[in-house]
């Protein structure tokens, strides 16, 4: 019996491949091949890793070589431009590919489980056809929208395109238009489409479904049970699922015939994958796409500066929509009112509460925004100044009054509100600040008449539930809605023609520097709910009121006018004078321990390791403004440069001697941190 050897990689930081024979009993045995799945023994278990590599020969010692156990059956061999692009992501965020590759495979594959395997395998055909809400008429195109899906279907080879589009100027069937146009000229073609947030993807699964009715369509995000995630996994790898629509995780899908890639929401920063990982799904789509030399569109009303600096530089190509596309409909007006002057009432200016109760009487939706969830940021004593932190976090716990309880944010502490003040007994305690459900409290006092709905992490933790929600927004079953960030963004509310801004302020105080950048795009975001339909005779114009305590700060200003373009040159300015993101480049090494000293400690001494230091800028390693989660001590240290080889090059040379440090202290580095 002869046999070959096989290079498989394993979801383990290692970063290379083990070598196993493979035997060959018979001319009839299958022949193992690059991208297929492969279960070996590994250690004491056994486990499925992907092949990345045949040859004859080994070179590790004879005896020590394993026999591989058996194939994956019935799962498509992953395609080498997919290995490629793990192998890209690997070795740019600092991983083992086996760490990036395996991960992404659905855990029913890795763990097994054939019998789901051969179910999921039967309905790997099955087309769409639900429709998902009543069928809509597929619109004209507009001049702007048409030159833009003309610029993406004549392009040649890789094209980024910018879609800089306002909100509600029909970004969406410029998506539609392109896939449409793209299935119909190739018949084995796949498109990706991602969005940020998962609780955006049930909408452009409805125009999606409502529009192609009879193509096989697969979702990924981290919400689909294990069965679906593997029959979606399949219809993709496959090459049966046409369209593709996901969250960030969606972009290591592996369809081996992408034709085009859309990002939407590009400047979002849920695109960030914040643990393990730690990718930009943006970035790694345009690599994707220049990779398969495909076009990929990127759409925004507020492009991330790093994409917009590309378009002023001509890297990519800007396709404008400067208008709303809905007949009449147009940017609401926006007002800033100063909160530093006036008392408020539950929260409430009075012009809001005036402006509220106009929609009321003409049947119209307002939507509050205030980005805080719970009852009350905080308690506390107003005799000893105690006040309700949590105790193992650098964080206070926040009041949530529907379960009387504190809990915190960051580490999910509950505690009981305590009836009396822990430190001096005085019964008078206090709710400080506004949450979510104390706004809605108070609307419901306001306006007792009023349909009002909150929408929010809590309110929505049921599957479904907030899908539920939505409905009944569309339905026109609800007045008022108050919600966080959750609602903010991407939603096609018609009758909305109001919307509040409650608060926005803290993040203008950040220590980050991008804090700006996301708190204009977040306005603008969520302006851009109202008045997305024409103009009804008699009804309100539509108009977004900002309660703030700094209406002069620039950043306010430049929202008065919609005016990006301007705000992103200013802030292009301050950042190339800075030196920062886009024009320098960032990794951040983050180490946590009991104590800070020792985090600290532990940055210092890897800073010492570093070997190449020409080029590189160390900065002094520093406590993360939240020190402290779940009683572990956080400390930081960002490394900048202005050329991104260089810090590639530096972190090839430096991780290894990292990883071999023997510490208690647990580290993470990650590669263009997006919050600081
Ligand atoms: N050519 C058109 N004619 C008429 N209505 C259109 C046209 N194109 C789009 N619309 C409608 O305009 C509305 C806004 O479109 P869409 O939701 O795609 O905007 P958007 O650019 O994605 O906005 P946002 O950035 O806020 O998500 C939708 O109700 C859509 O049906
Ligand atoms: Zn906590």
């Amino acid at each position: 019996m002869s046999h070959l050897i096989v290079q498989v990689v394993l979801d383990t930081p290692l970063d290379f491949c083990f070598d196993y024979r493979y035997p060959v009993a018979s001319e009839d045995t299958q022949l193992p091949q690059v991208g297929q799945l492969i279960v070996v023994p590994f250690g004491r278990r056994t486990e499925v890793g992907l092949v990345v590599g045949i040859k004859n020969h080994s070179e590790v010692n004879e005896k020590k070589l394993k026999d591989a156990l058996s194939l994956v059956e019935g799962v498509p061999p992953l395609h080498r431009e997919w290995i490629d692009l793990c192998r890209f992501a690997a070795s740019y965020y600092q991983r083992s590919l086996g760490e990036v590759a395996l991960p992404s495979i659905p855990k029913k594959i890795r763990h097994l489980g054939k019998l789901a395997l051969k179910r999921a395998l039967k309905s790997l055909d099955e087309k769409n056809g639900k429709f998902l809400s009543e069928r809509e008429e597929k619109p004209q195109l507009h001049q702007a929208q048409q030159n833009a899906v003309s610029a993406i279907m004549h392009s040649c080879g890789f094209a980024p395109y910018v879609l800089y589009g306002v909100t509600g100027s029909g970004k969406t069937e410029i998506y539609l238009h392109s896939i449409e146009q793209v299935l119909d000229r190739s018949p084995d073609a796949q498109i990706l489409v991602m969005v940020p947030e998962i609780n955006l993807t049930p909408q452009l699964e409805t125009s999606v479904c409502n529009r192609f009715p009879h193509e096989n369509i697969a979702t990924l995000h981290s919400r689909l049970t294990e069965s679906e995630r593997l029959k979606n996994w399949l219809k993709i790898a496959s090459g049966k699922a046409r369209i593709i629509l996901g969250t960030r995780l969606a972009v290591l899908a592996p369809a081996p015939k992408l034709a085009l890639i859309i990002v939407d929401e590009e400047h979002d920063p849920s695109y960030k994958q914040q643990e393990g990982l730690r990718y930009s799904a943006r970035d790694l789509a345009v690599w994707r796409a220049s990779q398969l030399k495909i076009p990929v569109v990127l759409g925004s009303a507020t492009p991330s500066l790093e994409s917009w600096q590309h378009v002023l530089t001509g890297r990519y190509i800007k396709l404008e929509l400067p208008e709303r596309a809905v007949k009449d409909a147009v940017l609401p007006a926006i007002k800033l009112i100063d909160t530093s002057k006036q008392l408020l009432n539950k929260g409430l200016s009075g012009e809001l509460i005036n402006a509220i109760q106009r929609r009321l009487e003409k049947g119209e939706q307002s939507l509050l925004f205030l980005n805080r969830r719970g009852y009350a940021p905080v308690i506390t004593c107003e005799a000893c100044g105690w006040i309700s932190s949590c105790e193992r976090c650098t964080a206070y716990m926040v009041y949530h009054k529907s379960h009387r309880l504190l809990r915190c944010h960051h580490c999910g502490l509950e505690r009981p509100v305590p009836r009396v003040c822990p430190d001096c007994g005085n019964a008078d305690l206090q709710a400080l600040g506004q949450g979510t459900q104390r706004v809605e409290e108070g609307l419901k006092i306001c306006f007792p008449d009023a349909r009002v709905l909150r929408i929010d992490a809590d309110s929505t933790s049921r599957k479904g539930s907030l899908q539920q929600a939505l409905f009944s927004i569309h339905r026109g079953e609800v007045d008022i809605i108050i919600g966080t960030q959750m609602i903010a963004k991407g939603h096609d509310f018609r009758n909305l023609t109001l919307v509040g801004v409650l608060n926005p302020d803290t993040a203008l105080f950040s220590h980050d520097y991008r804090s700006s950048e996301r708190l204009f795009a977040l306005l603008m975001q969520v302006a851009g709910r109202a008045g997305r339909s024409s103009l009804r005779v008699g009804a309100n114009p539509s108009e977004v009121l900002v309660q703030t305590r700094y209406p002069m700060h620039p950043l306010y200003q430049a929202t008065l006018s919609h005016r990006y373009e301007k705000y992103a040159s200013e802030l292009l300015a301050e950042r190339k004078n800075a030196g920062l993101p886009p024009f320098g480049y960032q990794v951040l090494l983050t180490a946590e321990s009991r104590k800070i000293e020792t985090a600290l400690a532990f940055l210092r001494d890897a800073a010492a390791d570093i070997p190449c230091k020409d080029g590189i800028m160390i900065n002094e390693p520093i406590p993360m403004a939240m020190m402290r989660i779940a009683n572990m001590e956080r400390a930081q240290m960002l490394i900048e440069s202005n050329s991104r080889a260089c810090l590639q090059h530096m972190l090839r040379e430096w991780l290894p001697q990292l990883r071999s440090r023997k510490t208690g202290v647990r580290w993470q580095i990650e590669v263009d941190p997006l919050s600081i």
